[in-house]
C-alpha cells in the first residue's frame, strides 16, 4: 500500500492560518509489512527513523493499539520550507491509521483531526481535500469549505536555507491595534469574496496587501520584495510567502513561466525555481 499526500502552501496573503492550496510535489508513504520495531527508511536528513517520526506519532495518536511497520517514505516537499512538509506527515499518519484500523473516516473527520494536531487547517485541509480550502475553528471544531481554484500555475522559489515555522511565528506581534485587526480583516474578507466571485483582478491585488505576516516575516526572507518586484516586471498575477516561508510563490500564467524564471536567476537568487500546479485531489492510495 503506498498513501500519496501532497504539498501545500498556506495564507496566500491575506489569509493566515485560514487559506491553503494544495500543489503538485508529494510524499509517498509505502507500507512494507509488520516489524518488531517501528522502522521509517527515508532520506530527509536528521528526521526520526523510528516511533518518534511524527508520521509514526500521529498514526499511533489516532489508533494507539497499531501494531509496529516498517515504512518506507519518498517525498519532494522540502522539510521546514513554507510547502506543508509538517502537515504532509500529519495526513499520512492519519492515513496509515485510517487504512490499517479500517476506521473508514470521512474527509471531514480527517480534516478534524488533522487541524487539531497542527492548530490551523490551512495546509491540512487542501493536503486531505486537493484544491483551494478555506477554513476556520469555532467552539474547538474545524470546518473547511472549499473554493473555486484560479486557472493559474505557480513559479515558488525555493531558498537555499530553512525556517521552521515555530521561528517565522516568533517573528509575529503579539497584538494589533484595533484599526489594524480591523483594515487586516477587511483585506482578507475580499479577498475571499473576490475568490469566490472569481473576480481575480481584485484577488491578485488582495493577495498582496496581507497586514497579518508577511510586514513581520519579510526580514527574515528578503527575496519576498525582490520576487514580487520582479513578478510585476514579468508578467506575474501576485507574489506571496508561502505558508511560513521561506519560499516564495509566484501566481503566474503558464505563458510567462519561463522569462519569470529566467529572471529569478539572473538576479543571482541562489534557491530553486519550480513550476507547480494545483492538486486536485488530496490525499490518495496510488
Ligand atoms: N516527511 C516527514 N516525515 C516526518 N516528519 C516530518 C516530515 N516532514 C516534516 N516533518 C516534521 O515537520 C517539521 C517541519 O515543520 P514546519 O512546520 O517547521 O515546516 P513546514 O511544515 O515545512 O512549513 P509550513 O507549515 O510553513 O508549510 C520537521 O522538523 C519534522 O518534525
Ligand atoms: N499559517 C501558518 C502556516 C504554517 O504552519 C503560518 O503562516 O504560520
Amino acid at each position: 500500500m503506498i498513501i500519496q499526500v501532497p504539498a501545500s502552501s498556506a495564507n496566500l496573503g491575506p489569509g493566515f492560518d485560514s487559506i491553503g492550496i494544495a500543489v503538485s510535489l508529494y510524499l509517498k508513504l509505502e507500507v512494507l509489512g509488520l516489524s518488531d520495531n517501528w522502522q521509517v527508511d527515508h532520506q530527509l536528513g536528521k528526521l526520526p527513523h523510528d516511533e518518534t517520526n511524527m508520521i509514526v506519532t500521529t498514526a499511533l495518536s489516532v489508533a494507539p493499539d497499531l501494531p509496529p511497520q516498517h515504512l518506507r517514505v519518498v517525498s519532494e516537499i522540502p522539510v521546514a520550507h513554507g510547502l506543508g512538509s509538517s502537515s504532509s506527515a500529519i495526513v499520512a499518519g492519519i492515513e496509515l491509521a485510517n487504512q490499517l484500523k479500517d476506521l473508514n473516516f470521512s474527509k471531514e473527520e480527517k480534516v478534524e483531526i488533522a487541524s487539531q494536531i497542527e492548530g490551523h487547517p490551512d495546509n491540512v485541509a487542501p493536503a486531505i481535500l486537493g484544491g483551494l480550502v478555506v477554513g476556520t475553528h469555532i467552539n474547538g471544531h474545524f470546518s473547511a469549505v472549499e473554493a473555486p481554484l484560479f486557472p493559474y500555475a505557480f513559479a515558488a522559489y525555493i531558498p537555499p536555507y530553512n525556517l521552521k515555522t515555530a521561528d517565522a511565528r516568533a517573528a509575529l506581534p503579539y497584538q494589533l491595534e484595533y484599526s489594524q485587526a480591523v483594515h487586516a480583516s477587511a483585506v482578507a474578507n475580499t479577498f475571499v469574496a473576490s475568490l469566490f466571485a472569481k473576480n481575480y483582478d481584485v484577488a491578485f491585488k488582495l493577495m498582496e496587501a496581507d497586514r497579518f505576516h508577511e510586514p513581520y516575516r519579510k526580514e527574515l526572507v528578503p527575496e519576498l520584495d525582490q520576487i514580487r518586484e520582479l513578478g510585476k516586471k514579468h508578467g506575474a498575477l501576485a507574489t506571496y510567502l508561502s505558508g511560513a516561508g521561506p519560499t516564495v510563490m509566484t501566481v503566474i500564467d503558464n505563458d510567462d513561466y519561463g522569462l519569470f524564471e529566467q529572471a529569478v536567476h539572473a538576479a543571482g537568487l541562489k534557491g530553486k525555481v519550480v513550476r507547480l500546479h494545483p492538486d486536485v485531489e488530496g490525499v490518495k492510495l496510488i
